[in-house]
């Protein structure tokens, strides 16, 4: 339904005349039979004309043809009547106009049909249209009186009490505690609808079997405001209400034969519609004098309908029976003044206090969600705001550990070149560090590999891949005798860290993980291991030496596969344990000569050299203890001589693909490795012993005393951990033959320490989950032994139904019926079966729920069938 401008809008605050129709029904069925005819006809839309010539010469006081706003003849439908005028005035109410809707008439003229469609049909459209009406919220109220021997009456109590009308300054006359309903949908108002005609006093007259005997008013209030989404604006609160009038039917006593009850109930009627006749007259033709609105309590009710803020349309319904016909004359009469009326209509925007409170609510609703919006917005910026601060404390503090790496990297090789003899005015250390994606090179390129001389490229230093201290190139000559022959355009040793740590280092030991190593772990966690960097610098120090005579330890870095010969370890380490006993107390005099024969006797798959292992050498050789593989070695030797011999053993047995000629000696020469030869390989020079050993302090140890007790207590921790972590004993023997409480091999302990803490972490988080899954496998099986089939079936049940994981119920339940093969226990209870796994895999076949393997096709069918019936009884 729509409605257009002019129906919506037929003018604001202006005065119009009331819309006036006249309705003419058929003859009725006793008319018919008395060969009553009609006297009236409908000539046009809006003229209606007496045609009995007989009568009209006889009565020819009285005009014959009459115009008013519509007219519609005895084969009209209420729906016309309704659709070309009445249609207007009662939806302006959806517009703030109140409005009104009279059916006037003699009894049984059709009054109540008429009322009776045109109510439904103009509250339908006003539902039509609200439901159509996005930008305002309506609220609908209900509400019905009946005036009944000038009493007035609610039709939607029980209580027959008369009700008061009461005078109100702004809206007029009221009914006092008027019973007004929220009119929920067009249901809901067929069921008031019942209940008013069901209240409403209706008694049986010669002239009609169910006649009117009150007059009825429906009254519907519309209240509207703008929705949310349309904003908010006080003007465009509407409150009007829409009166639908049923009056009763002016009666002569004559004709309707009453008595009585029914006498008295018509002079009550016809009192009022007197009054209401001589309203309508008063105010058609002085409508500034006097109306006696107050000489019956219908004109005191429908004062504003008649003569104020109203629109109104009144229907007059004639009999077309000439028995008729004085009573039609005088309803034609009744509609001739009435259309002379003129009413004021004026746009309502007195709200009621719902109205206003709920109006108010929503705009509090509105002011609260804007400043909630603006405190979020608040609260989000500050966040992001602490964000980022926090962000730039962190780089801040990264930033600050990173400068301490770098002097600490640089103080120790400036240190090792000093100690090398190595000019460092030729070296210079830039502040420019710049970050460069993360990767950093130490690059020795080789001019002449064959000749012994290379020209050393430094190029920055870093410690842990992530920037590079860009100096320019530094270029150092240095002497480098080397054994083999290399590739004339291959760069040695060239080492390249990925920005984001995650470089896998051949030489790393597997303990836990298979993505991840321990060393990757600690870089990631701790920070990068500064013993690596410090050997690849001592290295090109080392190379700047151009003095074999200086090099009187080298580190020798073999990588291996960790399965070669594992279980030769072990017998040697069994051997070895014969003889050392416990590393703390008991070290087997021996010496490094042999401790090293005898190391590299094991088949050490890799071997390093520390340059803090002199003590070593000329002393103690550690105890091993353990029968496990490791990659890295740290041996020693005391001179060249033992190096080649080591290296040559060393060669002969592990390495693969290694030239025989690159580990052989040329006296006073450094071994360094041929890149080419095997990926798996690297031999790196280290700085001299001497050069730690004279009197290089390492931060934090300011006294030996002080280091040795310290290393003491770190050497306990490692030996704790080495035992709760199972270290293998060969990882131990060497690492102590290497560390022996130099200061400079604080480093290495301490990386140490890191890493058997973290693999303590792990091994405890391994051994907590294993712990978890062997109780609950220990509990499955006491499931299975310890009960029958029917305590296991109801222990199942309830542990099932307590169990989070539905697919360990799934496997439970497999459990369960892998112990039988009877198909008719398995139908009983199937209903377990589903209710403890068919919630689960809804698609699974018997076969698979139940684990059987002796099941036919047909008892599957049959066992699934079952299961799914049980599935949905028990779904839950
Ligand atoms: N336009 C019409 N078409 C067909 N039948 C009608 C029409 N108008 C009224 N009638 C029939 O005429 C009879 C009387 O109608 P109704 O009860 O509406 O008259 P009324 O004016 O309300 O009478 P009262 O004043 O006594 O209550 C009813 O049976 C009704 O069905």
């Amino acid at each position: 339904m729509s409605i257009s401008g002019d129906e919506m809008d037929p003018g604001d605050g202006q005065e119009e005349k009331i819309f006036v129709t006249v309705r003419v029904r058929p003859l009725n069925a006793k008319e018919i039979a008395k060969n009553d005819v009609s006297d009236w006809e409908c000539v046009s839309n809006n003229t209606i004309i007496y045609k009995n010539v007989k009568a009209l010469t006889e009565r020819s006081m009285y005009p014959n043809a009459y115009t008013f706003d519509r007219v519609y003849g005895c084969d009209s439908t209420t729906r016309q009547v309704y659709e070309e005028g009445v249609k207007r005035i009662a939806l302006s109410a959806l517009n703030g106009f109140n409005s009104s809707v009279f059916a006037y008439g003699q009894t049984s003229s059709g009054k109540t049909y008429t009322m009776t469609g045109i109510t439904q049909y103009a509250i339908s459209d006003i539902f039509d249209h609200i439901n159509q009406q996005d930008d305002r919220e309506f609220v609908l109220k209900f509400s019905a009186i009946e005036i009944y021997n000038e009493c007035v009456r609610d039709l939607l109590s029980a209580d027959a009490t008369p009700l008061r009308l009461l005078d109100d300054p702004e809206k007029g006359t009221i009914v006092d505690k008027l019973t007004e309903i929220h009119l929920e949908d067009w249901t809901h108002l067929m069921e008031l609808l019942a209940v008013c005609e069901a209240q409403r006093k209706i008694g049986e007259t010669s002239m009609n079997e169910m006649s009117s005997r009150s007059h009825q008013i429906i009254r519907l209030t519309i209240e509207s405001s703008p929705s949310e989404v349309s904003g908010v604006g006080s003007a465009s609160i509407l409150a009007a209400t829409v009166n639908f009038v049923d009056l009763a039917g002016s009666e002569r006593a004559s004709q309707t034969n009453s008595v009585g009850k029914r006498l008295k109930e018509g002079g009550h009627i016809n009192r009022s519609l007197l009054t209401l006749g001589t309203v309508i007259r008063k105010l058609s033709k002085e409508p500034n004098g006097h109306i006696p609105y107050r000489d019956s309590k219908l004109t005191r009710i429908l004062q504003n309908s008649l003569g104020g803020n109203a629109k109104t349309a009144i229907v007059c319904t004639l009999s077309p029976a000439h028995a008729h016909l004085e009573q039609s004359r005088n309803t034609l009469l009744f509609a001739v003044c009435a259309k002379e009326v003129r009413t004021s209509a004026q746009v309502n925007v007195v709200m009621s206090e719902k109205v206003l409170v709920k109006q108010l609510q929503r705009e509090m609703a509105r002011l609260e969600h804007e400043l909630k919006n603006m405190s979020g917005t608040t609260n989000d910026s500050e966040a992001i705001i602490k964000e980022k601060e926090l962000q730039i404390q962190k780089m801040e503090q990264e930033i600050k550990e990173l400068t301490q790496e770098r002097d600490l990297a640089r103080s120790r090789l400036d240190e090792l070149l000093r100690a090398a003899g190595v000019d460092q005015n030729s070296l210079q250390w830039t502040d420019s560090s710049s970050w460069d994606g993360g990767s950093a090179s130490v690059h020795l390129r080789g001019s002449s590999w064959d000749g012994g001389s290379a020209s050393g490229h430094l190029r920055g230093s870093s410690w842990d891949g992530h920037y590079t201290s860009d100096t320019s190139d530094v270029a150092v000559n240095v002497k480098v005798k080397v054994n083999a022959p290399l590739p004339p355009t291959a760069s040695v040793n060239t080492y390249s860290f990925p920005k984001n740590h995650k470089l896998r280092n051949p030489n790393e030991d597997h303990y836990v993980f298979d993505n991840i190593t321990p060393r990757e772990f600690m870089n990631q966690y701790f920070g990068p291991d500064p013993t690596q960097e410090w050997d690849k610098t001592s290295q090109k120090a080392r190379e700047r030496t151009n003095s074999i005579d200086s090099c009187k330890e080298v580190e020798v870095c073999i990588e291996k596969d960790e399965a070669d010969d594992v279980d030769d370890i072990h017998d040697q380490d069994q051997n070895q344990n014969q003889n050392e006993g416990d590393f703390g107390n008991s070290r087997v005099d021996k010496s490094p000569r042999s401790a090293l024969e005898d190391v590299s006797e094991t088949k050490t798959p890799s071997i390093t050299r520390s340059s803090s292992c002199s003590a070593v050498i000329e002393g103690d050789v550690l105890s091993s203890s353990s029968h496990v593989s490791e990659k890295n070695v740290v041996v020693e030797s005391k001179s060249e001589s033992d190096i080649k011999k080591l290296c040559r053993q060393d060669s002969q047995r592990t390495i693969t693909g290694v030239d025989e000629k690159e580990m052989q000696d040329t006296d006073g020469d450094i071994f360094i490795s041929s890149p080419s030869s095997n990926t798996h390989e690297k031999v790196m020079v280290k700085a001299t012993p001497e050069t730690i050993e004279s009197g290089d302090e390492l931060e934090g140890f300011d006294s030996g005393k002080e280091w040795s007790l310290v290393f003491e207590d770190q050497r306990k921790k490692i030996i704790e951990l080495w035992n709760e972590c199972n270290i293998p004993l060969l990882h131990r023997t060497y690492f102590f033959l290497l560390i022996k409480g130099d200061p400079s091999d604080s480093v290495y302990i301490e990386v140490e320490l890191r890493r058997l803490a973290f693999l303590k972490k792990t091994l405890d988080q391994v051994a907590s989950a294993r712990a978890l899954n062997l109780e609950r496998a220990m509990l499955s099986r006491k499931l299975l032994k310890k009960f029958t089939s029917a305590e296991r079936r109801e222990m199942f049940a309830k542990w099932a139904i307590d169990l989070e994981s539905r697919n360990r119920r799934f496997q439970l339940s497999q459990l369960l019926w892998t112990k039988t093969d009877d198909i008719e226990h398995i139908r009983n209870s199937a209903e377990i079966v589903a209710k403890l796994v068919g919630l689960i895999e809804p698609d699974k076949t018997p076969k698979e729920l139940f684990g059987l393997t002796v099941a036919t096709k047909q008892e599957s069918q049959s066992l699934l069938s079952t299961w799914r019936n049980s599935l949905s009884l028990l779904r839950y």
